[in-house]
């Protein structure tokens, strides 16, 4: 890690206010899809990244779902995506005739989700959405759509939520920027 300091980007309160607010719009989109077929909702969170913001959004979302997790890494220590997307820990359940919601707490890249769609497309799903809580549309290599994103910012490195620089700050309750120094 080279020398550098945390700034507070987005507070704890932005943070819980927006989650809040997707977790509503989450909830009224799959209660009018669950009025009409008997598809399961599931909500899919990629490790490690998404661990926090899926805690808190799935307590917000009020129809019911079931939780399962993948891991989907690319970036190891480095602060750039290599591009080469590992599956490192599949899902438990069989999410056949199911509507999935792929949770993430970025896009960066978009290297990620694209394979991770790619994949979880093939095993018949009812549907694949995708929310995530952080955007960063000026980085983009692959495109990739989420249905809902929480906030889009610029092109900065950033850290906290669930999110880790060389496996630090995950636990801070807020979004930082790594300010070189
Ligand atoms: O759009 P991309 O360029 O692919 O980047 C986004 C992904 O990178 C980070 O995960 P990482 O692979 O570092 O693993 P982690 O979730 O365990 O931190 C982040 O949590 C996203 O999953
Ligand atoms: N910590 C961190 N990991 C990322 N992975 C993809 N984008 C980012 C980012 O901005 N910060
Ligand atoms: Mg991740």
């Amino acid at each position: 890690m080279i020398k550098h300091h945390v700034d507070i980007l987005i507070d704890e309160n932005s943070l819980a206010a927006c989650v809040k607010q997707l977790g509503d719009n989450i909830s009224t989109y799959y209660a009018t899809l669950q009025k009409n077929s008997t598809h399961p909702l599931i909500l899919i969170g990629l490790l490690r990244g998404s661990y926090m913001f899926m805690a808190d959004l799935s307590r917000k979302i009020t129809c019911p779902h079931t939780i399962d997790f993948m891991t989907a890494s690319s970036y190891g220590s480095a602060t750039m995506s290599s591009g080469d997307v590992k599956i490192l820990k599949d899902l438990e359940e069989d999410i056949a005739g199911k509507h999935v919601l792929i949770i993430e707490d970025i896009i960066d890249s978009g290297n990620t989700l694209s394979k991770v769609t790619q994949i979880l497309s093939l095993r018949q799903p009812a549907s694949i959405e995708i929310c995530t809580l952080l955007d960063k549309p000026a980085r983009r290599e692959t495109e990739v759509r989420a249905k809902w994103s929480g906030f889009t910012i610029e092109d900065q490195f950033v850290v906290g939520y669930g999110i880790d620089y060389a496996e630090h700050y995950r636990h801070l309750p807020y979004i930082g920027i790594v300010v070189p120094e």
